[in-house]
């Protein structure tokens, strides 16, 4: 996967083109958060590609070169499928439910992959690879290159990066579990930062719910001391609001506090 991702990412613009991301659309190859003319960009490239449910795949996205590409991400992605349904299930059980109750509020689990390519930068103090932001879906799995830093999580107002471990997936709490959870699991406030001499690539997996399911904190995670802090979304109309923003970091997810305070 890593080397003929890093393949793709190195063939001509015009070869990566073929595959470009429409305008107002997600899939191919591309840049994400692209909401004005005159914002600065992120240092990246991207390859967003639907993986399940198979029906939903744009397969004219998917890139032909390198050779065997598509069974690559196809393997790929069907592994950290079975990783994220075990995630699902031990979660369910830590959250004191039956080990099958998170993956049925999913109805059907919507994942996508997002290949991030941060070319080197000669002034890496000057931009960002990736903004600050928090993952729309329930989880995230992350693997990133074994030896070149980028990734960094919110911490006490600082930033702390996330060092990679070879053979290691990181897992981010998305919105949605946050929202599932009535807040006991925040989703983590992340960036990725560029490097002067080294290309770094990420590949990361978002496990989401069915468009239409409506996400609100669940029963048994409110009560007296726990009110409920966030109002009812429909994981589609959530998902298609935050992606009109340029990412600010939580600042959405604060937002439908406020709503709600306000209700
Ligand atoms: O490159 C990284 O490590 C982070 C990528 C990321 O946050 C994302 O694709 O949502
Ligand atoms: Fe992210």
């Amino acid at each position: 996967m890593k080397e003929a991702t890093t393949e793709f990412f190195n063939l001509p613009i015009e070869e990566k083109e073929m595959y470009a991301m429409p305008p107002n659309d997600v899939h191919g190859y591309g840049h994400a958060y692209v909401v004005s003319e005159d914002q600065i960009l992120d240092w990246s490239d991207l390859m967003y590609l639907l993986i399940y449910p198979t029906r939903c795949r744009r397969l004219q996205c998917w890139p032909n070169t390198p050779k065997g590409f598509k069974d690559i991400i196809e393997a790929y992605s069907s592994e950290v499928n079975r990783v994220s349904r075990e995630l699902l299930s031990s979660l369910s059980v830590i959250m004191g439910m039956e080990n099958h109750v998170l993956l049925e509020l999913h109805k059907e689990i919507i994942q996508g992959l997002r290949m991030n390519y941060y070319p080197p930068c000669i002034t890496p103090e000057n931009v960002l690879g990736v903004s600050p932001h928090s993952d729309s879906g329930t989880i995230t799995l992350l693997m990133q290159n074994d030896d070149v830093c980028g990734l960094e999580i919110r911490h006490n107002g600082g930033w702390v990066p996330v060092v990679p471990k070879s053979d290691a997936l990181i897992v981010n709490v998305g919105d949605i579990l946050e929202i599932w959870s009535n807040g006991k699991y925040k989703s983590i406030e992340h960036r990725a930062v560029t490097n002067k001499n080294r290309e770094r690539i990420s590949y990361a997996t978002f496990i989401c719910p069915w468009d239409d399911v409506e996400v609100e904190p669940l029963d048994h995670m409110v009560d007296h001391e726990n009110p409920k802090l966030y109002k009812k979304v429909i994981f589609g109309e959530y998902l298609r609001q935050s992606l009109q923003r340029k990412m600010e970091g939580k600042k959405h997810t604060l937002m439908w506090q406020e709503l709600i305070e306000y209700e």
